[in-house]
């Protein structure tokens, strides 16, 4: 089985959700022209980091994000990966992720695990208490949120549930890109999976961000890399892989739990 997959490499317009929204559609748009089957979204991507502005900017209960990323879905019969977005509920505030497939209908809800202090997310966010798996386009797969990726015992979790894809998306910093690239690559190695890591471009107050959105085959090999500038590129997985790998080296039955904390 073959996955087509669009990454929505984007620039993020600091503080000004309604240009952001405007650029997902357009994004989503270009993807289906080029026959992708999922697309997938960058980090906060409403809002940016404007995260001392959230009581004005946040999306209460991300009620226009899945209005928009279901429309878009059905209109385009494309799954979506929807990035990451800024979102109010009860009081808090979320780093949220939300999933749609194909047929408009919203089959992932999750809320970033691990704030990024460097980025003062532990000063304004609260966090998520619960994993994000689902069957987009009938592939088992799950989902991260950037800061999530230095932690793999997350993945783990999850990789031990039988997952082909996993994706992540981001506002990593240019500063840190290397490590982006390593820790993607380490996680499709270690989880024996396809990899997809969204990262936006451009920059704000604090940070440039240099995309190099990735996507790492189950041996770790980069297939694809977006480079730095803003574009949609398409790239398809060919999932008959999984299996090459997976079956001379069987690192999930090795597995010795029981000796493991
Ligand atoms: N938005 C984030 O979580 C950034 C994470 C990051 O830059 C890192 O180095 O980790």
């Amino acid at each position: 089985m073959k996955l087509t997959i669009a990454l929505a490499q984007l620039s993020v317009a600091f503080a000004q959700p309604a240009t952001n929204f405007a650029r997902v559609a357009a994004a989503v748009e270009t993807a289906a022209l080029q026959g992708a089957s999922v697309v997938v979204l960058p980090e906060m991507w409403n809002t940016g980091y404007a995260l001392n502005q959230l009581a004005t900017l946040a999306d209460p209960a991300g009620q226009q994000t899945k209005q928009l990323l279901t429309t878009l879905a059905r209109q385009h019969q494309l799954g979506i990966v929807g990035g990451s977005v800024a979102t109010a509920r009860h009081g808090e505030f979320f780093n949220t992720s939300y999933v749609v497939d194909d047929t408009g209908r919203v089959i992932g809800t999750y809320d970033k695990v691990h704030l990024f202090g460097l980025m003062k997310e532990d000063q304004y966010l609260s966090a998520g208490k619960t994993t994000n798996r689902f069957e987009l386009q009938q592939v088992p797969s799950a989902g991260f949120i950037c800061y999530d990726l230095r932690f793999p015992e997350w993945m783990r979790t999850l990789g031990t549930t039988g997952v082909d894809v996993m994706y992540f998306v981001a506002q990593w910093p240019a500063t840190r890109i290397q490590q982006w690239r390593r820790l993607l690559q380490a996680r499709a190695i270690e989880n024996q999976c396809f990899v997809v890591g969204v990262n936006r471009v451009g920059d704000d107050p604090d940070n440039h961000y240099n995309g190099h959105s990735l996507v790492i085959d189950p041996l770790g090999e980069v297939i694809a890399d977006a480079g730095e500038a803003e574009q949609v590129q398409i790239v398809t997985l060919d999932l008959a892989q999984l299996q090459t790998v997976r079956g001379p080296i069987p690192v999930f039955a090795d597995r010795r739990p029981a000796l493991y904390r």
